[in-house]
């Protein structure tokens, strides 16, 4: 008997005591209950792992590297699935996936991190970087008041609309994710019919195993949490995936190579640190799509924290909305990606096509690396002075016009104004387009700020550029 295990109902998570004594699951005598119902509800997910059920073997599957990884977990399960702290998950081999909770869960909620745990899967080199961020868990962003709530809305579900008026860069609401996993799917055990298996068989053999896999992940949650996931929208009912990765799939937050940077390890190989992450949120997953959104969701890693924040100025009582598509194919190619979530988007831009289109078609991002396009600028004595500004103004027009502020060219632009503006010696142009410049740049980057912070300083004589058009004209 594991005195952690034996010590709490492993349904309502309640501890036992003298008068209230734990019945032991006869079958495994490795899951503990506080009474009959609890053991009932509790078996929807037990029966999964539960020693003599046929659903799992506990036999360690004898193949690859990446099949032990989830055989381990697999034999391990009726562990994994219930004991919510970390202390089982230390991964031997870095490269080996863990089930583990983020921070560390423990039983009692009183110690457990304010902002919540995170239930996760992936390498244990990525665990290891997490823990190892100094002065780690950040506590989770917060709003300076509460600016959200979420409401019906017709023909969409639910979604949510802001409760006061918002300004670009606000931070709107920031979560720790229910759960994280790879978005890639490898198979860990063969399928039915080998190497005979369609590719149709293996895609579902594929979705089994996930499913298998979120059921042990949303058994380690608290109750409330638990049934939180299990209400959140499902548009994959009738695809053969199961019904958590069916909300996996509906709700899940793209967290990628470009987040696990910030923190890379060298013990990552170059696949694992190419890994797309999906999150799904209790709250930020209520939040509706459109082809404009004024709102943008991004991961902060001190945090382990998903963050909404504002891209535009949002009046009070307006629905926010994030994009669950590219914003910059043809409306066409966006409903089909959208086909997946089950809806038709009737938004603005999807309405006019034809107008949006060429709009969109003609939005030129400027070079990623924004002080590129204004050296250019520089050394071309033949460009007039206003060259730079006038060509990206142009473009933050047709940007705000489509409404894609959250996207990378939105900030970049911004900065490339705010930066030919020192070059120009224009001080209060510079300071104004700095601070629109800024904003944009915390909505991929809220609290960071952005490489901008660095590029574009408060004082303008410190920028790189300052002076250096008229300095090069005076020559
Ligand atoms: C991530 S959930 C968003 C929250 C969802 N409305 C709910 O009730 O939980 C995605 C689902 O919301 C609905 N949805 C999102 N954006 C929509 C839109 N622009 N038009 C219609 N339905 C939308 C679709 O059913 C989609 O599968």
């Amino acid at each position: 008997m594991d005195p952690v295990l034996a010590s709490f109902c492993h349904e309502c998570r309640e501890p036992g005591s003298p008068d209230k004594s734990l019945k032991v699951c006869a079958s495994c005598k490795s899951a503990y209950y506080c009474g009959k119902a609890c053991q009932k509800q509790h078996w929807k997910t037990h029966k999964l792992f539960c020693k003599g059920q046929s659903g799992v073997s506990r036999n360690k599957p004898e193949v690859t590297e990446a099949i032990q990884t989830l055989g381990t977990a697999i034999a391990d399960a009726a562990m994994l699935a219930m004991v919510p702290t970390d202390a089982r998950a230390r991964p031997r081999d870095l490269n080996q996936s863990v089930i583990t909770s983020i921070p560390a869960a423990f039983f009692d909620d009183r110690l457990n991190a304010p902002g919540g745990v995170v239930e996760c899967y992936f390498p244990g080199w990525m665990k290891e970087a997490i823990l190892g961020q100094p002065g780690f868990p950040h506590p989770v962003p917060s709003s300076a008041s509460s600016a959200h709530k979420l409401v019906d809305i017709p023909g969409t579900g639910i979604g949510m609309r802001t409760t006061r008026p918002l300004a670009v860069g606000d931070i709107i609401y920031a979560e720790r994710p229910l759960i994280i996993l790879p978005v890639k799917w490898r198979l860990s055990t063969p399928p039915p019919n080998g190497n005979r298996a369609t590719y149709e068989e293996c895609v579902q053999h594929g979705w089994k195993e996930r499913e298998l896999l979120l059921n042990m992940l949303v058994a380690r949650m608290n109750p409330e949490k638990r049934a939180a996931y299990r209400a959140l929208a499902n548009s994959h009912k009738h695809d053969g995936c199961g019904p958590l990765s069916g909300v996996l799939r509906t709700n899940g937050f793209g967290l990628g190579p470009s987040d696990w940077q910030k923190i890379i390890l060298n013990i990552a190989s170059r696949e694992d640190r190419e890994t797309t992450m999906s999150g799904v949120c209790e709250v930020l997953s209520r939040i509706n799509h459109n082809c404009s959104p004024n709102a943008n969701v991004s991961f902060h890693m001190p945090s382990f924290s998903f963050v909404l924040t504002a891209v535009r100025d949002i009046p009070a009582d307006t629905e926010i909305t994030v994009a669950y598509c590219d914003l910059q194919i043809p409306a066409a190619a966006r409903q089909q990606t959208l086909a997946s979530y089950g809806f038709v988007c009737t938004c603005k831009a999807c309405s006019s096509p034809s107008i949006s289109d060429a709009r969109r078609a003609a939005i030129l991002p400027t070079d990623p690396i924004p002080q590129e396009a204004v050296r250019k600028w520089l050394r071309d004595a033949t460009l007039a002075d206003d060259y730079v500004v006038k060509k990206s103004q142009d473009m933050m027009r047709l940007i705000e016009e489509e409404g894609l502020e959250s996207e990378w060219y939105a900030r970049a632009h911004a900065g490339v104004i705010a930066m030919a503006y020192a070059a120009l010696g224009q001080r209060q142009n510079y300071l104004q387009s700095r601070k629109k410049a800024l904003a944009l740049s915390s909505v991929s980057l809220p609290l960071g700020g952005g490489r901008l912070v660095k590029l574009l300083p408060e004082v303008p004589e410190k920028q790189e550029f300052w002076m250096k058009r008229l300095r090069a004209k005076a020559q």
